[in-house]
């Protein structure tokens, strides 16, 4: 694909993404299945577009001093300043006057003459003058809110909950690339074997400390490779391997995965299980319960059975103390996935999270009497926000006084999270900065 195709490309998946918001990841998958376009290219769209989003408030705060305020933008022209503008400030791959020839070139294409001279108007005075000084911004919250593209009512609420200094090495490593980490199916090859493979291919890996299934790739793409189409590993976070490793399930249990899909820690489940004993997995919508059972039939799993429902309505369905284990990996705000869901951070306001957290606990309640006397519930969501986290399950406790904190569950956290910040006597918050996983809440109840 010519750059200047793969260019215009980009500017119409920015405003599919900026209309439809919420879906950047599926938006950008889909572009790069459904249009014939090489591992180069495909690294070079996929770099721009996450780039161009997850510094969106940055460059539109630079865009306000050259931009006419009364102009009214159409919506491309600015998704193409800003993807320019992304170019010319974050990356180096490509000389300044060659952005500017080719966003004028694509401004002629799909517009016409004055637009072009915008859009040449506006690259090239940045060009001259430089993007604004964000040093300037004297309200920290503000600068930091602008500096590192996050809404500012989020970094004011990060700030009330956390403190400054740790909100503001959150919403740096927020901008920061994660590297990726596979999980490998036990039952049909080892770790060992599975990295000695992918060191013959040409990648590095490292072994996670959160999981002994767990493998660290940080550099290239094993997409394409046999081990991933064959179901000799997963894509999984470490702070969701975590989650499965602090269930505790074992072979012949009974075990209830309340809101499932795709499926990541339920299939971890059956493959801790040994894939012996039964899984019940529900989620509420029937689509994604599908997903959960090709997920099982990938990895050849075969005592998962999923099925679509209401977490909250369970107790129609299963007696009191039916389970071994519980796991209520729950809806949430996502705030602790951001890395790689950029658009996340900009489509969330706080009467979501109020709203989820009624969900969420109404979840808790209705799935928790489900547990057997001994068993072990693990409550997990992958945001970073008190409300959903801590404060609920603190409430829950406080309601409930038949279920404790596992005490034994800090004991078996790997030793460098033992002492982290974001240990207290609720659970575990991990944060995206502390140890390179998404940023992941989790506790484990122990009904008494
Ligand atoms: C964080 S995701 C679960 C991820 C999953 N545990 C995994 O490891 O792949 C939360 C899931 O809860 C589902 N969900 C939302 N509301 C629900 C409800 N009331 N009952 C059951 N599932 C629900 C969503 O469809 C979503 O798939």
């Amino acid at each position: 694909m010519k750059s200047f195709q793969l260019r215009e490309a980009i500017v119409d998946l920015l405003v599919r993404i900026e209309q439809d918001s919420g879906y950047s990841h599926l938006l950008i998958d889909h572009e790069i299945r459904t249009r014939d376009i090489s591992p180069k290219d495909e690294a070079l769209m996929t770099e721009i577009v996450y780039g161009t989003i997850q510094h969106k408030l940055t460059i539109d705060y630079y865009l306000e001093s050259f931009v006419d305020r009364k102009k009214k933008l159409k919506l491309w022209v600015r998704m193409l300043l800003r993807m320019s503008l992304y170019q010319m400030q974050f990356l180096d791959k490509v000389p300044d006057h060659a952005i500017i020839h080719e966003a004028v070139e694509i401004a002629k294409h799909r517009g016409h003459k004055g637009i072009a001279s915008l859009v040449n108007g506006v690259l090239r005075s940045v060009q001259r003058k430089g993007v604004p000084d964000t040093a300037k911004i004297k309200d920290d919250t503000k600068r930091l809110a602008i500096e590192t593209s996050h809404p500012e009512w989020l970094v004011k609420r990060w700030k009330n909950m956390y403190g400054f200094q740790l909100t503001r090495s959150m919403c740096y490593a927020n901008l920061e690339r994660k590297p990726l980490s596979v999980r490998v199916q036990p039952l049909k090859i080892s770790r060992e074997a599975i990295m000695e493979e992918l060191a013959e291919l040409g990648f590095e890996t490292r072994k996670s400390d959160f999981s002994e299934q767990g493998v660290i790739v940080d550099e290239g793409n094993i997409l394409h490779t046999r081990l991933f189409e064959e179901g000799y590993v997963t894509i999984q976070d470490q702070s969701s391997m975590l989650v499965t490793e602090m269930l505790n399930a074992d072979s012949g249990m009974t075990v209830l995965d309340a809101c499932s899909a795709p499926g990541g820690k339920v299939t971890h489940t059956a493959e801790k299980m040994r894939d012996e004993g039964t899984i019940v997995a529900y989620d509420l919508h029937a689509k994604k319960a599908k997903q959960i059972q090709k997920k099982a039939d990938q990895l050849d799993l075969t005592i998962i059975n999923a099925k679509a429902a209401d977490a909250r309505e369970l107790q129609e369905l299963h007696d009191k103390e039916t389970f071994d284990r519980i796991l209520i990996d729950a809806p949430c705000s996502g705030f602790g996935v951001i890395r790689g869901k950029p658009d996340i951070k900009y489509n969330k306001q706080e009467e979501d999270i109020e709203h989820l957290a009624k969900i969420q606990a109404e979840i808790l309640n209705s799935v928790a009497p489900l547990l057997k006397k001994d068993g072990l519930l693990i409550y997990s969501t992958c945001t970073v926000d008190k409300m959903e986290n801590e404060d609920l399950v603190k409430r829950f406790l406080a309601n409930n006084p038949e279920f404790q904190v596992d005490n034994t569950f800090f004991e078996e956290l790997p030793d460098k999270v033992q002492t982290s910040p974001g240990v207290s006597e609720i659970g575990l918050q991990l944060f995206p900065h502390s140890f390179s996983t998404d940023g992941f809440f989790l506790t484990r109840l122990k009904r008494v």
